[in-house]
């Protein structure tokens, strides 16, 4: 699935219409008529609409949905938004069209035309897509208010009318929708914690656009989904040995943190790693021995990690799950960064040391995957004002610094040094619980300790983690779900993966 800025969806529809060839108001009724079956199968064939239009296309696909809507027998009441413009041509033709049924079509100029909405009646947002050039105010803002004071079942038409599609709409007058169906393509905004309250549950309808005009651009977002993840893993071959999955190491857990040091460990085990050795304090060592009998241990430090020796004969390191941020972490890290060559995994408390510290941020080595959620990433590279400009950030951080970016969130981002940055669609509320970060660096960790290059181990790391806390989910309810189910369902996951590339 692809995610796609406003201009790109522009010129994707022009592409459609010169290369299939469809005329432009053909293809605005395939778009309506794909509104108006989705209305039909999901429940709202009995009901009566009441169809707010702007002026523009956006506004022209509400009229062709209301004309539909009335022919088949429905009560329609239709609004037109007066912005003073004349319309654009489909608008127009749409509104010609629209005059032949028993529609009824009023006008709203001034706040004195607003009337109550009927209180049975599904409202259908047709006001602004993704034409919109500037916030909603005035008589504008006034209308989305009116709709959104109703109560009514909201059904935004591609996209709530006041969000923009593809940088933040903070703070600005937008549509609360109960359902968006969104034409062809994800919007980025429709991604953001930020949007949260404004776009319902989102359906992405095909109206047909042109498959080629895809492979002529290099989109800014990707989805991840199981075909890029299947790939990216390679299968077993008959006489592999341990050899060929490679050495990981993770340094984690002080006292009172082991914890996080085990979720880790088990997780990096699951996830394929050849061998694994921990570096943990001594007031680990029982803990990690008995309770990860698969997992090698190496003592450093006492009640928390001190120097480290020898860095070397590993593939992968992960380093930060419960380390504390005493200096001798500082002192490991920055040894780390010197003497090892392996790809490295850094998060929490690793992250925390970075940031206290810009001058070891220099010495970061390409081969980096950081995983940071929001507050690490700000910590790390400065404040931001909201969701769009902290993924730029990431994205510009991931190219300068070489390294690659897991910004954690409900759509975790990984940017890659490319300037490629991919949204994972896997995952679940139920996996905001403590440990559940722990999990993913162990699986990264174990990823590339199998000789994935870092940005490749943290597309997959992160979409086999959403996974397996789905199936997880599935299972004992997001309520129930802890860290440790995520590690128990990745062999779900795994032959979740396998059945769908061999469409078993
Ligand atoms: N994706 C596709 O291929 C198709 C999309 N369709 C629909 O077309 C709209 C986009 O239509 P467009 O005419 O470009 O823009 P809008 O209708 O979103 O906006 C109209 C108009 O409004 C003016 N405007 C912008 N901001 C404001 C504001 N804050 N207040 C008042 N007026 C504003 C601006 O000048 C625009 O001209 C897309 O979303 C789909 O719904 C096709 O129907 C099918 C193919
Ligand atoms: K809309």
């Amino acid at each position: 699935m692809q995610i796609l800025t406003a201009a790109r969806i522009r010129e994707w529809d022009e592409y459609t219409i010169r290369e299939l060839p469809i005329q432009s108001i053909d293809l605005m009724e395939r778009a309506s008529a794909a509104c108006f079956d989705w209305l039909m199968e999901n429940g709202f064939k009995q009901n009566a609409f009441t169809v707010f239009c702007g002026k523009g296309n956006n506004g022209g696909d509400g009229l062709a949905i209301a004309r539909m809507l009335s022919q088949t027998g429905h009560a329609v009441t239709v609004y037109i938004l007066e912005f003073g413009a004349k319309g654009t041509a489909d608008f127009q033709t749409n509104l010609a069209r629209i005059h032949q049924t028993d529609a009824v079509i009023k006008f709203i100029s001034t706040v004195d035309t607003l009337h109550p909405i009927d209180a049975n009646a599904i409202v259908i947002d047709a006001l602004l897509g993704t034409g919109l050039n500037r916030p909603p105010d005035g008589l504008t803002s006034a209308v989305v208010q009116h709709i959104n004071r109703s109560g009514n079942t909201v059904i935004a038409i591609d996209i709530p009318s006041g969000l923009f599609a593809d940088k933040s709409s903070k703070d600005q007058t937008a549509i609360e929708a109960t359902y968006t169906l969104s034409f062809q393509c994800y919007k980025t905004a429709f991604l953001v914690a930020e949007n949260a309250d404004r776009l319902g549950a989102i359906h992405i309808l095909d109206i047909g656009l042109h498959p080629d005009y895809l492979s002529t651009i290099t989109p800014e977002y990707q989805f991840i989904d199981e075909s890029i993840v299947n790939a990216i893993l390679q299968p077993r071959k008959k006489f592999a040995h341990k050899g060929n999955f490679g050495h990981a190491a993770l340094i984690a857990g002080s006292v009172g943190m082991m914890g996080a040091a085990l979720l880790s460990a088990k997780a990096c085990l699951r996830s394929g790693a050849g061998k694994l050795t921990c570096f943990i304090p001594r007031i680990g060592y029982e803990i990690i021995q008995s309770r990860v009998p698969e997992a090698m241990c190496r003592i450093a430090g006492t009640d928390h990690i001190g120097a480290i020796d020898s860095f070397e004969g590993y593939s992968a390191i992960g380093a930060g799950p419960g380390l504390g941020r005493e200096d001798e972490i500082q002192r490991m890290l920055q040894s780390l960064f010197l003497q090892s060559n392996a790809t490295l995994v850094l998060d929490a408390d690793a992250l925390n040391v970075l940031s206290g510290n810009k001058a070891l941020m220099e010495e970061l080595p390409r081969r980096t995957v950081i995983t940071p959620h929001v507050k690490e990433l700000e910590r790390l590279f400065g404040a931001v004002s909201g969701d769009f400009e902290r993924m730029e950030m990431a994205r510009e951080r991931s190219k300068e610094l070489g390294i690659t970016i897991v910004l954690k969130g409900a759509y975790s981002l990984v940017a890659t040094p490319g300037g490629m940055a991919w949204f994972n669609s896997t995952g679940n509320p139920g996996m905001a619980t403590g440990g559940s970060g722990d999990v993913l660096t162990g699986i990264i960790t174990g990823l590339a300790a199998q000789g994935y290059i870092p940005e490749q181990a943290a597309i997959a790391g992160v979409f086999l983690h959403g996974l397996a806390g789905d199936l997880a989910a599935a299972a004992i309810s997001e309520q129930a779900l802890i860290a440790s189910d995520i590690t128990a369902f990745l062999g779900d996951a795994f032959l979740q993966l396998q059945e769908s590339s061999t469409g078993e």
